[in-house]
C-alpha cells in the first residue's frame, strides 16, 4: 500500500525495532501508515507483536530503533502530554480504565485532568456517552453494568479526549451478539482513525476494510482486509485460522 502523506496521516510508524530489557526482541523495522479517517486492523498470532507496537504509540514503551509520530507529532517525552491526548487506548479489560463512583465522573475524568471545566466538560462528557449510547447510564455506578456496557463507557473515556486516533484492544472479547453488533454499529459510526488489535478476523473483515497482519515483529502483509483473509497460503503461515465454514468473500463489509 503507498504510504500516506505526512499531511493527511494520523499514524506513521517508520523502522520501528524494539528489544525488551530481557533482549528479547520484539519488533523488527515496522513501517506503516494510517491516513485520518481510516479503520485498521492489526492481526497477528499469539507473540506477534501486536501490544509491543500499541504500547508503542502513545510512548508506553519506548527506548527502542525508529519513530511513532501522531498527525505528524513525535512520539517522545517532550511531546508526550499532547501524545497521550491524541492516542486513545480502549484496553481489552474495561475494569481497567473504569474506577470512578460514576458513569459520568469516569468519562470526565481524562479531559478534567486536561483543563477541561463546566459547561464544556459536561458537554464533552454528554457527546462521548451519547457517541456510544450509554446517555441515560450517566449517574449510574459502572460497576453495576453489563460488561458490554462496561466496554462502551470505556469506549466513551477515551471518546471524551477527543483523540486523533483510538485504538482498540480486542473490542469484541465477552461480547454476546448483540452487543458484539451494537459496538460494531458504534464503531463504525464514529468520525474518528481506528486502529483494532484483534484475533476475531471476521469481525476485523466487518468492521476495518484494510488490516495489517504483524507477524515475528514484521509486518508481513498490509491491504485490503478480504483480500488477506481469503488467501489461504498467506493465512497459514502467520497462524490465522477463520472460524470453520466462514467465507470471508461472502461478507459485505459496512463502509
Ligand atoms: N515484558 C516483556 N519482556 C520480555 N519479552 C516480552 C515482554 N512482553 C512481551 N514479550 C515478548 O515479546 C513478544 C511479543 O509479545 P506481544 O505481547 O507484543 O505479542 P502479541 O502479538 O500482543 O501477542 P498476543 O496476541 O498473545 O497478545 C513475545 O515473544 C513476548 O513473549
Amino acid at each position: 500500500m503507498d504510504p500516506v502523506s505526512t499531511a493527511s496521516a494520523s499514524l506513521e510508524v517508520s523502522g520501528l525495532a524494539f528489544a525488551y530489557p530481557d533482549g528479547h526482541q520484539a519488533l523488527f523495522g515496522v513501517d506503516f501508515s494510517i491516513a485520518r479517517g481510516e479503520r485498521v486492523a492489526l492481526l497477528g498470532p499469539n507473540g506477534a507483536g501486536k501490544t509491543t507496537l500499541v504500547l508503542h504509540l502513545n510512548g508506553i514503551l519506548s527506548g527502542g530503533v525508529g519513530s511513532v509520530r501522531v498527525a505528524g507529532l513525535p512520539v517522545d517525552r517532550k511531546n508526550m502530554a499532547e501524545i497521550r491526548r491524541k492516542v486513545g487506548i480502549v484496553f481489552q479489560d474495561p475494569d481497567d480504565q473504569l474506577f470512578m463512583p460514576t458513569v459520568r465522573e469516569d468519562v470526565a475524568f481524562g479531559p478534567a485532568a486536561a483543563g477541561i471545566k463546566g459547561t464544556d466538560l459536561e458537554e464533552r462528557v454528554d457527546r462521548a456517552l451519547g457517541q456510544v449510547g450509554m446517555q441515560e447510564f450517566k449517574d449510574r455506578p459502572p460497576h453495576h453494568l453489563s460488561f458490554g456496557q462496561r466496554r462502551r463507557v470505556a469506549v466513551a473515556t477515551v471518546l471524551a479526549m477527543e483523540p486523533e486516533i483510538l485504538v482498540l484492544d480486542e473490542p469484541s472479547s465477552n461480547l454476546d451478539p448483540a452487543s458484539r453488533r451494537e459496538l460494531a454499529d458504534i464503531l463504525r459510526s464514529l468520525d474518528v482513525t481506528v486502529l483494532m488489535v484483534t484475533h476475531d478476523l471476521p469481525y476485523a473483515l466487518e468492521l476495518c476494510p484494510r488490516s495489517l497482519i504483524l507477524s515475528e515483529g514484521t509486518i508481513a502483509a498490509d491491504g485490503p482486509t478480504g483480500e488477506l483473509l481469503s488467501d489461504d497460503g498467506l493465512m497459514r503461515a502467520h497462524r490465522l485460522e477463520l472460524p470453520f465454514g466462514f467465507d470471508p468473500r461472502s461478507v459485505t463489509m459496512g463502509a
